[in-house]
C-alpha cells in the first residue's frame, strides 16, 4: 500500500492506509473469531450436533500421523463441519449488512427506488426468510445439506462483485479451529442465556466463558 499507486501515479495518503488495515483487522479478524466463539455457543447447547462434528473430526485426525498438518484435502472432507459453521452464519451473521448505490431506477416490491438512492441491504432478515428456511429461529445444519439454499438467500459474505473476498481463508481458519478444538476438548458455557452485544460485530457480552473437559486419551 506504501507503494501502490492509482493510474495517475498518486500514492495512497496515511489515512487511506490506516483506514485500509482497520477495514482488514475488523473484516479479517473479528468477524472469523465472532463465528468461531458462536460455533462453541451452539455446539454446547446441541450435543447431539457437537457428537457428529466430533465423529467427522475425529476420522480426520485418525487419518493423520503424529505431528502431520491438516492440508487441503482434509478441509473438504469437514462436510457437516462446514454446514454447521453454516448453520451458525445464517443465525448469527458477523456481518449484518451492507450499503449500495442504485445505478438506475428501479421498482422493487411497489417501492420506486431512484438512481443515487443508498440502499441498505440485511443479511440478518435476509436469513430469517420463512421462504427459504421453514421455522427460521431453529438451528438446523441439515439446511445445508444437498444443494443447500437458493442463491441469494444465504449471504454471510454477501453477494455480486463486492462479496467478500476472504470468505475461502474464513473457511479454512474456521474449520481448523473447529478441529483442534473438538479433537481435544468438550465443553459447556458458563452463562446461560448470555447476553448478545455489538462491537461493532454481534459478540457474547462477556467473551462467553466456557469449561472444558478434556477427552480422556
Ligand atoms: C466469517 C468471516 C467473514 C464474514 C462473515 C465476512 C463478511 C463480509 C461481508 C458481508 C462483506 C461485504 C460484502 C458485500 O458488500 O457484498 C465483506 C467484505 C470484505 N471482507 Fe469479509 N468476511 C469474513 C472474513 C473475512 C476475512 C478472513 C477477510 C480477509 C482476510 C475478509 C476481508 C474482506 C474485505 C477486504 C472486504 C471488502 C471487499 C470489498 O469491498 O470489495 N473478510 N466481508
Amino acid at each position: 500500500m506504501l507503494t501502490a499507486t492509482d493510474d495517475g501515479g498518486k500514492r495512497m495518503s496515511e489515512r487511506d492506509i490506516a483506514d485500509k488495515i482497520l477495514g482488514l483487522l475488523v473484516g479479517g479478524h473479528d468477524t472469523a473469531a465472532a463465528t468461531c466463539t458462536f460455533i462453541v455457543k451452539f455446539l454446547s447447547e446441541f450435543p447431539d450436533v457437537y457428537d457428529r462434528v466430533y465423529e467427522e473430526q475425529m476420522e480426520i485426525a485418525r487419518s493423520k500421523s503424529a505431528g502431520e498438518v491438516l492440508n487441503w484435502e482434509d478441509i473438504k472432507k469437514m462436510k457437516y463441519s462446514w454446514n454447521v459453521a453454516c448453520e451458525v452464519l445464517r443465525l448469527t451473521p458477523p456481518v449484518q449488512g451492507s450499503f449500495r448505490e442504485a445505478t438506475t431506477d428501479f421498482i422493487f416490491n411497489g417501492f420506486s427506488i431512484p438512481k443515487g438512492w443508498k440502499l441498505y441491504w440485511s443479511v440478518a432478515s435476509t436469513h430469517q426468510n420463512e421462504k427459504h428456511f421453514p421455522k427460521p429461529e431453529k438451528f438446523d445444519p441439515s439446511r445445508f445439506e444437498g444443494s443447500g439454499p437458493d442463491p441469494y438467500t444465504f449471504v454471510p459474505f454477501g453477494g455480486g462483485p463486492k462479496m467478500c473476498p476472504g470468505q475461502e481463508y474464513a473457511r479454512l481458519e474456521i474449520l481448523v479451529f473447529v478441529h483442534n478444538l473438538v479433537k481435544r476438548f468438550k465443553f459447556e458455557t458458563l452463562i446461560p442465556d448470555e447476553k448478545m452485544i455489538a462491537n461493532p460485530v454481534a459478540v457474547p457480552a462477556n467473551g462467553l466463558p466456557v469449561r472444558l473437559f478434556p477427552h480422556k486419551a
